[in-house]
């Protein structure tokens, strides 16, 4: 697109926001609950309030692989910060993004350049593309600065176990799926140089621990920990699958349970392999869904929808996500805890809960994080608060409830509290948790949005309490005699989910965490243990809305109330804010089609025997990792490669009703080809980092010089036919001479250009007349920009010379660049074109094998994308 078109867009878009009456940004209670209630000293709170009226700077982060994310983030600080401050506006230099000084690498960055400025300056304008352009092709993340913090926490490493169980959209599930990465690259290129007698280099091992084979060495540096995303809602699964994707990591799961009831996932016994282990996690991230009031900045509808009903429908949804986040880490891991709410009834006191419930200080201890990240500003967790009811009536502790229902004639306790939303009693066990151990960042400190993080260590195995609060309804003395008079409307729901729970079980028995085969409470029994079938496990949905007040009937224990089942608007893709998100109903059929299996391949597959020797490929590279996604178990469009862990978890829980909805990445995709010789698997550019380095060199083209990756890239199909490979410069002869098919393009840039510095493995298809560079068109636009600063459109000579066809394949592409999970669809489509008009046999058989996914993937991927489209801008 044009910049003049881009900028008239813009205008249309501001010219409509403008015509929008603005939020009010007040609101009477939300002020009082939080002036008398945080741990704000008086001297700060104007400026806390002003800071949360102030519009959110944008903010972005560079990710991937550490070395790529360092190379795109010196384009901003070389290419278009100098540019970007030599702008005055109104006689006032422009302040270009700054980065966010306590990320590690200054890899995040914020700006609070406004909307129309950036409009108005070529140089802004161009940045503005760039940023664009990297996002599309996942170089960027655009994720709100504190929504960066919890992953940071974790401190992950390599080769860790890792769960992330409320990760929709997906902005910290990427931040610790980069960290199970961390040094791969690296390890493997050391472990590759020694098998091949050459010297190995150190630089990188001595650049970061991560990047030395030690640091997960057991898979021939290969990464062998593993991420589990997870989302009880299916289409915000899918959201997390297109932002994950993007990392072509063979070593994650996406999965859709409810977190409460998050399944035990089964793992290979290698003393007894009739008797499977189960997974424990050395990391959980529990990043809850949360009322949100943290994201006012962002969602200023909030200032109109605030009530303190919706915390406190949402905190034992909080406690038993947490609770079964703790049940199922290993001793001696980590779960961190967060919300962007800046709520006690959301964090110190679900925090406070869920160490009771699962033993106490002694088995659960609060990390001390005041030594990491010592250039962000935060204040420390409360120990004391008071809860506001949904009359907004202020209450200090349980007993002040427990004399008040008691005195009067209703023996209805005030809305929606709890026992376990108060600071820990004292003379309780928990008593004395050093509660200030917890990080609460506000608006005014650092110019952000507000949050809340705690760290959690698992000191020993526990088994969890049963839910307190289920069973000790408060009675008056006119109430007492009539069991339910004075049940909470929540404990009425509790007790239908519990007898849901019961029909699935299929005996009378306490059900049992099969990790450690204690018993576990009711909530949090593992119901796909008695489903046969995937379709059979309830699959909650998080749009249930509550009938409104006075009927006191919400949903379910998660149900917040009716101002909170119409939710700010989670419009950004990349941070947590996804206010008050209704947890699932348990009443509530399935959602989403139907998964197909994952199948793996036996290594003496005829398929992959005949992919191997076509590409030479190493007897180094494991063989007994290749997967389909269909029932046959035949490979028909395409073949995944996955991590042995994942591929051990998807084989032995299959069957068992967990709800897997993504694994693996493509490796393989099948291509009619011109003869028998020519295999019919080309290698999927997402495939290629993770199989580049074992191919043989009879199927590597070697690149160094720019001007030839240029050509590549600008001219789709370039002739090499007759004399034409002549124009292929240092490439020509090697194509000319090289057999047909897919190949391996290494660029291998040659010293002192540092724009060009990146080394990368691309696929590459020699047909009869031409070579194709099989890259979506995005990626190619983005690396045109990225390494030569060129916005010059793509040259297809096929579309060229038939205009009419080539608008068929740009729909095409837009079709297929929807759907994702088809293959590269420039490639394809584009092909297709240009195969009609030049007869062009095997890049049109190309088309004809076009990944087409089953309908209700596409589907499902393009609700995805197109949801995560409507997100961020920056
Ligand atoms: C605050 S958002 C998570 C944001 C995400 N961690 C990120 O960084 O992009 C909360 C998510 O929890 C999901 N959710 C709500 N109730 C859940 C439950 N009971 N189990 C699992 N996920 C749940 C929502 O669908 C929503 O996507």
């Amino acid at each position: 697109m044009s910049d003049h078109r881009d900028t008239e867009a813009e205008d249309a878009a501001a010219d409509a926001e403008a015509t929008y009456p603005e939020v009010v940004k007040e609101n009477k209670r939300l002020e009082q609950y939080y002036n008398t209630l945080t741990n704000l000293p008086e001297e700060e709170q104007a400026e806390f309030w002003a800071a949360l009226r102030r519009e959110l700077p944008n903010s972005f982060r560079f990710c991937g692989s550490k070395g790529h994310a360092l190379a795109v983030k010196r384009l901003l600080q070389t290419r278009y910060i100098p540019e970007i401050t030599r702008i005055t506006h109104d006689g006032v230099t422009v302040n270009p993004p700054t980065a966010v000084p306590w990320y590690p690498d200054s890899l995040a960055w914020s700006m609070t350049t406004p909307k129309n400025v950036i409009r108005k300056f070529p140089p802004s304008r161009a940045f503005q593309k760039f940023l664009v352009s990297e996002t599309s092709v996942g170089n960027i993340s655009r994720q709100e600065v504190v929504s960066m913090i919890p992953p940071l926490l974790m401190d992950v490493k390599p080769g860790m176990t890792v769960l992330d169980l409320c990760a929709a959209p997906g902005s910290k599930a990427a931040q610790l799926l980069e960290m199970i990465h961390r040094g791969e690259e690296a390890r493997i290129r050391q472990v590759i140089q020694s098998f091949s007698g050459d010297e190995v280099k150190t630089e990188d091992a001595q650049e970061e621990e991560a990047a030395r084979l030690e640091a997960d060495a057991s898979d021939d540096g290969r990464a062998t920990g593993m991420l589990i995303a997870n989302d009880a809602d299916y289409k915000r699964s899918h959201m997390l699958i297109h932002q994950l994707k993007r990392l072509s990591s063979p070593n994650m799961i996406v999965t859709n349970h409810d977190a409460t009831m998050y399944p035990s996932l089964r793992i290979p016994n290698p003393e007894n392999p009739s008797k499977p282990n189960y997974l424990k996690f050395d990391r959980i991230l529990a990043d809850v869904p949360c009322s949100g009031d943290g994201t006012l900045r962002k969602n200023v509808n909030l200032w109109k929808d605030w009530t303190p009903g919706n915390a406190l429908g949402l905190h034992l949804t909080q406690v038993r996500i947490l609770v079964r986040a703790l049940q199922m880490l290993k001793p001696g891991g980590r779960v961190v805890y967060s919300t962007c709410s800046m709520n006690p009834v959301e964090n110190e006191s679900v925090v406070a809960a869920a160490i009771e419930r699962c033993g106490g200080p002694e088995k659960i201890e609060i990390v001390d994080c005041s030594d990491q990240l010592p250039l962000l500003k935060r204040k420390p967790g409360m120990r004391k608060w008071q809860i506001m009811d949904k009359s907004a009536r202020l209450w200090s502790s349980w007993e002040e409830v427990q004399e008040y229902v008691k005195s009067t004639d209703d023996g209805v306790i005030p809305g929606r509290l709890v026992e376990s939303m108060f600071p820990p009693a004292a003379g309780s066990d928990c008593a004395d948790l050093p509660l200030e151990r917890c990080m609460r960042v506000y608006a005014h400190q650092q110019d952000t949005g507000g949050f809340f993080i705690t760290a959690l260590h698992k000191k020993a195995e526990f088994k969890a309490k049963p839910e307190e609060n289920r069973k000790q309804p408060v009675q008056n003395a006119k109430a007492n005699g009539k069991a339910n008079a004075a049940k909470r409307p929540l404990e009425e729901e509790d007790d239908k989910e519990e007898a849901g729970v019961k029909k699935l079980r299929l005996s009378e028995e306490p059900p049992k965490d099969e990790a450690t085969n204690a018993e576990v409470p009711a909530e949090l029994t593992t119901e796909v243990e008695v489903e046969p079938k995937p379709e059979a496990v309830e699959t909650p949905a998080n749009d249930e809305a509550a009938p409104s007040e006075p009927t006191p009937a919400p949903s379910g224990p998660e149900a917040t109330d009716s101002t909170a089942a119409t939710p700010a608007p989670a419009t950004d893709n990349n941070t947590t804010t996804t206010p008050a998100q209704q947890p699932p109903s348990p009443k509530r059929k399935p959602e989403g089609p139907y998964e197909e299996p994952f199948k793996y391949l036996p290594a003496d597959h005829p398929v992959i025997q005949n992919v191997a020797e076509f590409y030479k490929i190493s007897p180094r590279f494991p063989s007994d990792r290749y997967m389909v996604r269909n029932a046959l178990g035949e490979p028909a469009k395409a073949i995944y490669y996955t991590s042995a862990l994942v591929r051990d978890i998807l084989v032995l829980n299959e069957g068992r009703g967990v709800k897997f909805v993504h694994g693996g990445v493509k490796m393989y995709v099948k291509q009619d080809a011109p003869s028998a010789d020519v295999c019919r698997w080309r290698i999927q550019s997402e495939g290629m980092p993770i199989l580049h380095g074992y191919v043989g060199p009879e199927r590597v083209v070697v690149l160094t010089k720019k001007s030839t990756l240029k050509h590549l890239l600008v001219e789709m199909f370039p002739k090499i036919a007759g004399d034409d490979w002549k124009r292929m410069d240092e490439i020509g002869e090697r194509v000319r001479d090289l057999a047909l098919g897919c190949c391996v393009l290494r660029v291998e840039p040659e010293a002192g250009d540092e724009d060009f510095s990146e080394h990368m493995a691309l696929p590459l298809w020699k047909s009869f007349q031409s070579l194709n560079l099989m890259l979506p068109k995005e990626d190619r636009s983005a690396m045109l920009l990225r390494i030569y600063n060129d916005t010059t459109p793509l040259i297809n000579m096929g579309i060229q010379r038939d205009n009419k066809k080539a608008e068929g394949a740009e729909d095409k592409e837009k079709d297929a660049e929807m759907k994702d999970a088809a293959p590269p669809a420039d490639t394809d489509a584009a092909a297709a074109a240009a195969a009609e008009v030049q007869g062009d046999a095997e890049a049109s058989a190309d088309v004809e094998v076009a990944d087409a996914p089953a309908p209700e993937v596409v589907e499902a991927e393009a609700a995805g994308a197109a949801t995560a489209g409507e997100e961020p801008t920056a």
